[in-house]
């Protein structure tokens, strides 16, 4: 279990991360999203113990990193794919990896079977295609055999088929009953990765909750109804503000059950009665457009 608990971190006047609580609790992909400049990697630096928090506390299963005694055994990162030296090749890249941190050199064979780069393990990194860079990446985080992994935007850049394959793998590793904490700036991506999220933006707490519950707090959700008397159900239903649009009606606020018995004692026939949800895009960018580090003015 990952844990955060008034996590903060000030950049001279920018206050990137502003106390932020919450657990990413194992057995799940948890999903962290926010737009750009939202704080997302200056907190996962802090759960690694790269930056030091100005106030609050991120632990892993309740101890700071740094007080950790066989950190890659307890928690696997994928920060920046591409900061790996260049002139070494992969093999050599991960068997230094387990040297200086006392894990068996046959971690390495199995870590680079695991991502499909056991070709490619006598090739220099300095050549590696981004797609490669970041199975090398997660070859890194995975050597301890970790019970918690930490990707930062592991996506970014990827072809489709690289997108799949690391879907199918953070899966895979929270289905084994690992802690998955993934960040992205995707919402799209994240509704088929995730089970959880942490939405944040400025830094704050939106939301921590499931993706369908995300959707579903979302201002933008109605329930589509067609009558043949469109006219007395909207009459009928006028205290909850419906929206009279071509040959049907649209109710916020009202569930299909509620439209359904208020027509049904009116003795109102429905020809159609449909919850009808946002897409996650439009979810998220209702709950973050205030918190975007830049925002677009209309002109
Ligand atoms: N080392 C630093 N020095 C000064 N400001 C920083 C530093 N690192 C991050 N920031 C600022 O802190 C804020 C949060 O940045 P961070 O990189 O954590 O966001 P993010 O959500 O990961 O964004 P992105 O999706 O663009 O990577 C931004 O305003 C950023 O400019």
């Amino acid at each position: 279990m990952i844990s955060a608990d008034h996590l903060t971190k000030r950049y001279g006047s920018t206050l990137a991360v502003d106390g932020l609580s919450f657990t990413v609790e194992s057995g799940r992909v948890t999903g962290f999203l926010g737009p750009n400049g939202a704080g997302k990697s200056t907190t996962m630096r802090m759960m690694l113990g790269l930056d030091r928090p100005t106030g609050g506390t991120a632990r892993i299963d309740g101890v700071p990193y740094a007080e950790l005694r066989h950190p890659l055994r307890k928690v696997g990162a994928l920060l920046d794919a591409k900061a790996v030296h260049g002139g070494r090749t992969a093999r050599d890249h991960l068997l230094q990896l387990a040297h200086s941190n006392g894990l068996p050199a046959s971690r390495v064979g199995e870590v680079l079977e695991k991502v499909g780069l056991t070709g490619v393990a006598r090739r220099r990194v300095g050549g590696f295609s981004l797609g490669m860079a970041q199975r090398l990446g997660i070859a890194g985080a995975l050597l301890g055999d970790p019970e918690i992994l930490i990707f930062d935007e592991p996506v970014n850049g990827l072809d489709p088929e690289g997108i799949l394959w690391i879907r199918t793998l953070m899966r895979g590793l929270a289905a084994e009953g690992r802690t998955v904490f993934v960040s992205s700036h995707l919402m799209s991506e994240m509704a088929q990765t995730a089970d959880h999220l942490i939405v944040i933006g400025r830094g704050r707490l939106i939301a921590d909750t499931t993706v369908s519950e995300f959707i579903s707090r979302s201002a933008q959700r109605y329930v589509r109804v067609r009558s043949p008397q469109l006219r007395g159900l909207a009459a009928l239903l006028n205290g909850a503000a419906t929206g009279l649009s071509g040959d049907h009606l649209r109710v916020p606020g009202k569930t299909t059950e509620e439209v359904g018995e208020a027509a049904a004692a009116a003795g109102i026939p429905l020809h159609e009665l449909t919850m009808v949800e946002p897409s996650l895009e439009a979810a998220y960018m209702e709950l973050t457009q205030d918190s975007a580090e830049y925002t677009a003015v209309a002109s």
